[in-house]
């Protein structure tokens, strides 16, 4: 039997990205075809969107959608999979970046351009789209992040008649939960009910990732350790309680990476291309990566940071280390944009080290690539990361990810502490808690490591070694949706 479910979200590769959620929401059709799902993405209609469509057909329109025209258009994403673009230009069609104007200030009717999305979602998931005269079904409802929260609150509140479509919600970073005055919630069209403390309501608004996880059947967030951590306050930043109280519905399923784009046996941006047998070729990347940041040229340790320059990703405590890091004898490659003030701290300290500092400000996949086959080690000091995609990146090239002992980051490297280099299976290096000591420690661990160098090959034969496929992940998700839906 197939599975058909619609998988509702404000970004997705390679049409829309601003972070790791275009990656897995891209990423999902393909994991889950294997295991007999169907997947239909629902994006809304940006301008890179639409005019990446590849002859659009208006499948379905609304006179109003929560007060503006909208229609559908149908067309494909990458391997063929579905894909449904919420054209409502009132909403969409504008300069500036997803989320943010061109001064990156939120834009002020998000909450209205991202409910309207949740309506399309589940006004097709309720038998809106009839083709061939015939009502196209879905069985699932797959909701990712605030932006597509409402999807679920629709479907429960909705008078769709006595079958409900299940929906699972996806929680792929906590710190962003949509939420907006009490004014909006009249012009949401939701029953008066719905303004409940088990419903939309939160904090005398309304919470748009909060409205959803009281409504899916079920919640999933991106790792295992981060499903945990939610249930904290540090973590749940507001939310725990709800998660909880919803516990046994909270399941933390890994991302995957898409191992036809990370693959460094096949990638063609590399300056050499190789694999865990030919590890001797990653020099030539090395010098390539060299030359591209204007780092001196040498055999010393090269650290990499591909990241959004935000707290989130401990970038601020990064500044503070760079001396110390150029004191092991380390070097480092920088790739990331976000806040101005660690910008200016990084530049600041990368000007006392000419020629061991290299800083690239602004986004830019191919040249992510060449550094995970050219640096030796990634470091990734995240305050808190649900899964993070980055170090899988670095263990798939042999780049080793250093990183903070939180949410997928613990799940998915293996520190090389006695035990597991007695037992050849370490990966990395992890550390716990972000501050100048503990990141220099452990770049001080890992110089000593790199010293080694029987010892790191070992290493990064083990991290290139590891399946973070979309393997097991995949067939979580299809496990997930046949017991909803049965
Ligand atoms: N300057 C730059 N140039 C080029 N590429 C850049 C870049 N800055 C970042 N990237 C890329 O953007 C993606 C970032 O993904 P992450 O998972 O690391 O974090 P993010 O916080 O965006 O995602 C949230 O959602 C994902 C998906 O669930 C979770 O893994 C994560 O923990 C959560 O915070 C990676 O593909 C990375 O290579």
């Amino acid at each position: 039997m197939t599975i058909k479910v619609l998988s509702v979200a404000s970004e997705a590769v390679p049409l829309v990205k601003t972070g790791g959620l275009a990656d897995v929401v891209g990423a999902l059709p393909g994991a889950l075809a294997p295991h007999g799902v169907e997947t239909t993405t629902l994006l809304p209609g940006y301008p890179s969107v639409v005019s990446a469509l590849n002859r659009p057909r208006a499948v379905h329109a609304w006179d109003s959608l929560l007060g503006t025209p909208a229609r559908l258009l149908s067309g494909t994403l990458e391997g063929g999979h579905p894909l449904l673009v919420l054209d409502a230009p009132a909403l969409f069609a504008r300069e500036g970046a997803p989320y943010t104007d061109a001064a990156g200030r939120d834009w002020a009717d998000n909450w209205q351009r991202f409910a309207a999305l949740g309506r399309a979602a589940a006004d097709i998931a309720g038998g809106a789209l009839v083709k061939r005269g015939k009502q196209q079904s879905f069985d699932l409802v797959h909701a990712h992040d605030w932006q597509a929260a409402l999807a679920p609150a629709y479907l429960r509140y909705a008078p769709y008649g006595a079958t409900r479509t299940p929906s699972v919600i996806t929680i792929h970073n906590m710190a962003f939960q949509g939420w907006s005055g009490p004014e909006v919630f009249p012009q949401l069209s939701l029953p008066a009910e719905a303004w409940a403390l088990d419903g939309v309501e939160y904090h005398g608004g309304v919470g748009m990732l909060k409205a959803g996880l009281a409504s899916a059947n079920a919640i999933t967030t991106v790792s295992p350790t981060y499903a945990r951590e939610i249930r904290s306050a540090t973590f749940g930043m507001g939310l725990e309680g709800v998660i909880v109280e919803r516990g046994n519905s909270v399941h933390g399923i890994l991302n995957g990476i898409d191992a036809k784009v990370w693959d460094p046996a096949g990638d063609l941006s590399l300056a050499a291309r190789y694999s865990h047998r030919s590890l001797d070729k990653r020099r030539a990347n090395k010098r390539a990566l060299e030359a591209e940041f204007g780092l001196d040229a040498g055999d010393g340790p090269l650290f990499i940071v591909v990241t959004r320059l935000t707290w989130q990703k401990g970038m601020d405590v990064l500044p503070e280390v760079i001396d110390h890091l150029v004191g092991i004898g380390g070097r480092l490659a920088l790739l990331g944009s976000g806040d101005a003030t660690i910008e200016r701290d990084l530049f600041k300290a990368a000007a006392r080290h000419p020629g061991r500092i290299g800083i690239r400000v602004g986004y830019d996949e191919s040249l992510s690539h060449r550094m995970q086959a050219g640096g030796d080690a990634i470091i990734i000091p995240s305050r808190f990361e649900p899964c993070g995609l980055t170090q899988l990146y670095g263990l798939a090239y042999g780049c080793l990810p250093v990183v903070a002992r939180t949410g997928g980051l613990a799940d998915t490297v293996i520190d090389a502490n006695p035990a597991a280099l007695a037992a050849g299976c370490a990966t990395g290096v992890q550390f716990d808690g972000v501050s100048y000591h503990a990141l220099a420690a452990a770049l001080t661990r890992t110089v000593a490591l790199y010293s080694q160098q029987d010892v790191w090959v070992r290493l990064q034969k083990n991290a290139m070694k590891c399946d973070f496929s979309w393997k097991a992940s995949g067939r979580a998700y299809a496990d997930l949706y046949a017991a909803l839906i049965a």
